[in-house]
């Protein structure tokens, strides 16, 4: 049995950051960037006014002072010309400000009369101009790796790019095993039930980034397993779910084997978890996750995910550790490592009474998973306990 974070690193070590493709912005969202993208313009491209008023020399600015209202410019169309002494230009918010001009009072401070402004006694110091390239210049880096979020695709629009550079989407096969298992929705017989690891997993996997194809769930035969293997060929990633442990229907150890498969580590020091194993089938890796709906899905958070956010090209790839205080008092732990759902209330973490790895019930209310170190002795309330969100 290997510690969980050797297992992290033994995972992290079976994939490696996928190539670059390039998608429509419309589709980029939630992609991971892969490459810095360079501004092709700047932006404003021009010294903008803020506000709607009248543009003019800061220089003339005084109380009762007027001027002549000379032209327009709005968002879209500029004032040809150049403001001379004693001109203002009426303008929009947006619109470029003309040549000659430095400043731009707002209506509220003006009193019109036909072609005639008068300012106000009260105008602020603000210039209400918008400088070129205020907001970003042309060839400034919108720098990679990142997720891209919208804030990020509206400024990839603004400029002005339309295909992105982002890192294909790892193709990950889910392999249910088991002839308990039916698909939701089916009928299934007195001794089956739904294969909800499958969809569980597949939420998580595609909610970070991946390309999900579910494979039809392979009966606890060799010949059926087989079948299902060939069906995940050419994938980047096969997590098979079950039958990893040591009973005489868990097939996937012996099979993988014959299959080529290269392990790296089998049984890791962790609950729920410890039937985990890993490795490559030829060029895809593998990870053989153990059937307990909780110890499936904990498994996918501590270690599938961190492989899916390398095979991103993300450098952030480890779950973010946060810390709370401990909301109640704890027993001493065993030899694993615990990952215990968790609720977290007024800020404090309290562990649910209930940890079998069975009771996605448990799972679905929970916050948290809090993360007790192997052998820890029993604690009280207060401490200061590492958790991740889930
Ligand atoms: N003698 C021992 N027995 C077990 C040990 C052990 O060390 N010695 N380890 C236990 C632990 S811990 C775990 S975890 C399980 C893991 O077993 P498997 O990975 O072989 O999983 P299965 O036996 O196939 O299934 C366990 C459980 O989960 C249900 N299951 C399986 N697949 C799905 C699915 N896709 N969706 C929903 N539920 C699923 C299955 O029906 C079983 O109830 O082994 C312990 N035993
Ligand atoms: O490790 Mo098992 O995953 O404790 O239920």
């Amino acid at each position: 049995m290997i510690s969980v974070e050797a297992a992290l690193e033994a995972v992290l070590n079976l994939v490696a950051p996928l190539e670059t493709e390039k998608v429509a912005l419309r589709a980029a969202n939630g992609r991971v960037l892969s490459q810095p993208v360079r501004a092709r313009r700047s932006q404003p491209p021009f010294a903008a006014s803020s506000m709607d008023g009248y543009a003019l020399r800061r220089a003339e600015v005084e109380p009762d002072a007027m001027f002549k209202v000379v032209g327009e410019a709005a968002a879209g169309h500029g004032y040809a010309g150049t403001l001379r002494a004693g001109q203002a230009v009426r303008i929009f918010t947006g619109a470029p400000v003309p040549e000659g001009a430095d400043f731009v009072v707002i209506q509220e401070d003006v009193t019109r009369r036909g072609d005639l402004i008068t300012l106000g006694h009260s105008i602020d110091d603000k210039d209400n101009i918008r400088p070129a390239g205020g907001d970003f210049t042309k060839g400034e880096d919108l720098t990679a790796p990142r997720i891209l979020r919208p804030a990020d695709v509206a400024l990839l629009a603004a400029m002005n790019v339309g295909q992105v550079p982002v890192t294909r989407k790892p193709i990950i096969a889910i392999l249910a095993t088991g002839d308990e298992l039916v698909q939701p929705g089916e009928d299934p017989g007195p001794d089956q039930i739904i294969a909800s690891n499958s969809y569980g997993l597949a939420a998580m996997f595609e909610e970070a980034g991946a390309e999900v194809r579910m494979l039809p769930i392979a009966r606890d035969t060799t010949a059926s397993l087989k079948q299902a293997f060939a069906l995940a060929r050419g994938v980047d990633l096969i997590v098979t779910i079950g039958g990893a442990s040591v009973g005489d229907h868990d097939l996937i150890a012996p099979v993988a084997a014959e299959l080529g498969m290269e392990q790296s580590f089998y049984k890791v020091a962790m609950r729920p978890g410890k039937p985990l194993m890993a490795g490559k089938i030829g060029d895809a890796a593998m990870i053989g996750l153990p059937g307990n709906p909780v110890s499936a899905m904990v498994c996918g958070a501590i270690f599938v995910l961190p492989m899916l956010r390398r095979m991103l090209g993300l450098t952030e790839v480890h779950a973010v550790m946060r810390e709370a205080p401990l909301g109640r008092e704890i027993g001493p732990n065993g030899p694993r490592a615990h990952y215990m759902r968790a609720h977290l209330r007024d800020g404090a973490l309290y562990p649910d009474d209930r940890q079998d790895s069975s009771l996605l019930s448990v799972l679905a209310q929970a916050d948290a998973l809090m993360i007790r170190p192997p052998n820890e002795p029993a604690r009280k309330a207060g401490g200061l306990q590492k958790y991740i969100l889930i």
